[in-house]
């Protein structure tokens, strides 16, 4: 089956295709992907998103036009990856996180007593995009493992582990977007290796980073290429230290995070921590691209039964050699590769997971990895809109 995914991350650069054939069932798929591009957003929509992500309020009205654009931009990405194509005939559409809420049970700080459920809102409505592509989309992939009580994220793992699991070898595939995340996947000849593959999000990805970047060159930089201005500085390690004192690094998973903690407000408390150090910007990024690193190999040692035997990369983090070389460097012997070199795009991993979720929920297979999400159970994900 040919289907259409796509996706906008947390790090709102834009809308990520993937065009894709699909086979098998269950675990048991195939994957090939026929096209990939990503699209990004216009200018004044990308800083509308940032903006609210950021916490500014918004009106119903504004809220409906804003939906009204993502669901354009998305439905416009759909009709652009299929163009001079076969048809494809369905579309998994992530859409737009604007605000991710936790359970309280998985740490989420912004739930309160009355409301310890989570929440989690993605803009770009499906009935929307079914309607101007012409194809049955499905969307609002979290909402259903929320309502199970889960933490509606991650939800890539489950493909991870269709798409990335080795007989003998123990792999963690780490994403590294706006938000790190990471799905543990034991060996396959293991008898019971689907009760013991795990996943959570790691902590920031690119997000502090990015915002140190836009901030440190004045507005003429989006973001660190290939880690060269991080690269030329050094990381200080006390503060690196002091930042992984932070809850949200100690609690154990299942768990999921977002902007909301790891964005404008948490990157002005580091650099008021940086002060004290009399940092240069390059130091700066060094030490915020080291917590990057840092919390994800803590997060392996403090939560994972053992040590994986191999640690694959994607996601745009997975193009910053400098933040890829440190993550080597904390590993120690343990080879970190990316997934391009396993034969998985690392650039579309995340639309091509959107795709195989639409294909699940098509066929009637569960989207969600309870060990990851932390939902009682498996459930369908997804709304269909025919
Ligand atoms: N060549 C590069 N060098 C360094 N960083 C890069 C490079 N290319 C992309 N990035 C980083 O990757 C980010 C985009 O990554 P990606 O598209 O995987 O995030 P996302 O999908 O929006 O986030 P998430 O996975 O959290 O939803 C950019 O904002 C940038 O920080
Ligand atoms: C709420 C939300 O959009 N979460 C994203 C975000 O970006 C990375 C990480 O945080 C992950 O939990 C999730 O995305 C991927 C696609 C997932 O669900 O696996």
């Amino acid at each position: 089956m040919r289907v259409i995914g796509l996706i906008s991350g947390t790090s709102v650069d834009g809308i990520d295709a993937a065009l894709v054939d699909i086979s098998g069932t269950n675990l048991d798929i195939e994957i090939e992907l026929v096209a990939g591009a990503t699209y990004p957003y216009p200018t004044h929509l990308r800083e509308r998103i940032l903006a609210v992500c950021a916490g500014e309020a918004l009106s119903m009205a504004e809220l409906a036009e804003l939906d009204d654009a993502i669901s354009c931009a998305f439905a416009q990405a759909a009709k652009n990856i299929q163009f001079g194509q076969e048809q494809a005939s369905l579309i998994g559409s992530h859409g737009q996180t604007v605000y991710h809420r936790p359970p309280r049970k998985g740490g989420g700080e912004l739930s309160t007593p009355n409301s310890p459920l989570g929440y989690s809102i993605q803009l770009g409505r499906g009935a929307l995009i079914a309607h101007l592509t012409g194809m049955t989309t499905v969307s609002n992939f979290r909402a259903a493992d929320i309502a199970a009580g889960g933490q509606g994220a991650p939800l890539v793992p489950r493909v991870d582990a269709a798409l990335l699991s080795d007989f003998a070898e123990s792999r963690c595939v780490q994403n590294i977007g706006g938000i790190g995340n990471v799905a543990y996947i034991p060996p396959r000849r293991d008898s019971n290796w689907l009760e013991k593959l795990r996943g959570w999000d790691t902590g920031p990805g690119n997000s502090l980073l990015d915002l140190a970047v836009e901030h440190l060159s004045s507005g003429t930089k989006t973001y660190d290429e290939n880690g060269a201005w991080a690269a030329s500085g050094n990381p200080c390690h006390p503060l690196v230290e002091q930042w992984l004192t932070q809850d949200y690094f100690h609690l154990p998973p299942p768990k999921s995070t977002g902007r909301e903690l790891f964005g404008v407000s948490y990157l002005q408390n580091c650099l008021q921590d940086a002060e004290a150090y009399q940092l240069s910007p390059a130091d700066i990024l060094a030490t915020l691209t080291e917590l990057t690193a840092a919390s994800i190999v803590h997060s392996y040692r403090s939560f994972l039964p053992q040590m994986p035997q191999r640690v694959l990369l994607c996601g745009g983090g997975s193009r910053n050699l400098y933040l890829k070389s440190r993550i080597q460097n904390l590993l120690g012997s343990v080879p970190v590769m990316t997934t391009d070199d396993v034969g998985l795009s690392a650039d579309f991993k995340e639309a091509i997971a959107f795709a195989v979720l639409a294909y699940w929920r098509y066929m009637g297979t569960p989207g969600n990895l309870p060990t990851a999400t932390g939902a009682p159970q498996e459930v369908l994900l997804g709304e269909v809109s025919p």
